[in-house]
């Protein structure tokens, strides 16, 4: 059975059969209403009803649907977006059943005006920044009163006109430079859709969960990969952390869709010459600044891996447990991944590809790249995650 919340400023379809929620619109006007939105409930399940009405026309309207006045145009198109969905069955992976809540976050404009979505854990007391362009994580606080865990480069430019430089850039279907699209893809580089904002793990974590799906990405980049897909991209405040979670599928019937992807990590460090990271020992990376060279890293680093110089590496099967001691401002990060089997460590030091800030950050990316990333059959799925905890 379906139930619509209305309340402003958004409509909120609460699918209770499998508890799973969908922000519809951020419509502040709900007057408007379309038929076709109600219609297309009601064909689906003749059951759909109307709780917690808080706006006396849109209430009107679902009593009456048929002959409801004629719904304003954008809305209209959201109601048909909607119906199709619903016709197509296109359900979010994400199996952990959701609350919509105001409690766990709302849309906010970020710079310039871009949609923003604003999480916050009243119980943690953390808050974090999701940018729609990009799906781009651009703040986390790990509790009140906390630091910005995040760096974002004086430079970013918040326009759309290329990925945000910082926070936790999405690189997907292609991570680094070695292919037909832009280095890292175009995950980072186009609008994500908001699916809901909600409570999960048992109301004591906020949620968002965005998606993108081919059809929606610019016919530059579907020329350049030709696959239908859907991602869906899940960022939760629970009580451990900020939990940043990956859903791809393939949406081809008879063929394989090959990616690669990373969570680009832009941590904030105060003097990245002053930090040790940890969990790379023994490990076999790709040398990024020597060629792609294949090299090992050195047999047990017990007091961690310095970062003294230029470093653009992807390692191999890397532990799933990782962390960075910041020796200045004496906090650790751990960064405990699943799905993504390898991790990159990148700072430009001043170098090549440098940003003025370069000694404030340190980027240690969850990736799937090596043995050719994912291959994913006709209809299945790959997630890949990462919580990040600050103490
Ligand atoms: O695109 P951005 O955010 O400037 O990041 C670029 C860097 O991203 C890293 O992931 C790569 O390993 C580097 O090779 C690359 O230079």
């Amino acid at each position: 059975m379906f139930i619509l919340y209305a309340g402003n400023p958004a409509l909120l379809v609460h699918r209770t059969g499998i508890r799973e929620s969908r922000l519809i619109s951020h419509r502040r006007d709900l007057a408007s209403v379309g038929s076709t939105f109600l219609s297309a409930l009601k064909s689906r399940d003749p059951s759909a009803a109307l709780v917690r009405p808080k706006h006396s026309v849109l209430q009107a309207q679902l009593n009456a649907p048929e002959s409801g006045e004629p719904a304003g145009a954008k809305f209209n198109q959201l109601a048909a977006e909607l119906a199709q969905e619903l016709a197509g069955g296109s359900e979010s992976g994400f199996t952990d059943a959701g609350v919509p809540s105001d409690e766990a976050g709302s849309m906010v404009e970020g710079r310039n005006g871009l949609p923003c979505v604003r999480l916050t854990n009243t119980q943690t007391k953390q808050v974090a920044e999701v940018y729609l362009f990009g799906a781009c994580v651009t703040s986390w606080k790990a509790r009140q009163g906390a630091e910005e865990m995040l760096y974002i480069s004086e430079e970013a430019v918040f326009d759309r006109s290329k990925p945000i430089r910082g926070g936790i850039p999405i690189c997907f279907p292609q991570f680094g430079s070695d292919g037909a699209l832009p280095n890292h893809g175009f995950a980072r580089n186009v609008d994500w859709k908001l699916h809901c904002i909600d409570l999960v793990e048992n109301g004591t974590a906020s949620r968002c969960v965005l998606t993108l799906s081919s059809e929606e990405t610019p016919a530059l980049f579907r020329e350049a990969f030709p696959f239908k897909f859907s991602a869906e991209y899940a960022v939760t405040l629970n009580l451990r952390g900020l939990r940043c979670e990956l859903r791809i599928t393939n949406l081809e019937t008879d063929r394989e869709l090959p990616f690669t992807a990373a969570l680009h990590n832009y941590f904030r460090v105060r003097d990245v010459s002053k930090i040790r990271v940890f969990g790379y020992d023994n490990l076999e990376y790709m040398d990024k600044m020597d060629s792609n060279a294949m090299k090992r890293e050195e047999a047990v680093m017990l007091s961690g891996l310095p970062v003294e110089a230029a470093v653009d590496r992807v390692y191999k099967n890397a532990p799933d447990e990782l962390a960075v001691f910041d020796m200045v401002a004496l906090t650790v990060m751990k960064i405990d991944k699943r799905g993504f089997t390898d991790c990159t460590l990148w700072n430009p030091f001043g170098g090549s590809g440098s940003d003025p800030g370069w000694q404030k950050f340190i980027c240690i990316e969850p990736t799937v790249f090596h043995n050719n990333g994912v291959t994913l059959k006709p209809n299945e799925s790959w997630t890949g995650y990462q919580e990040l905890s600050a103490e």
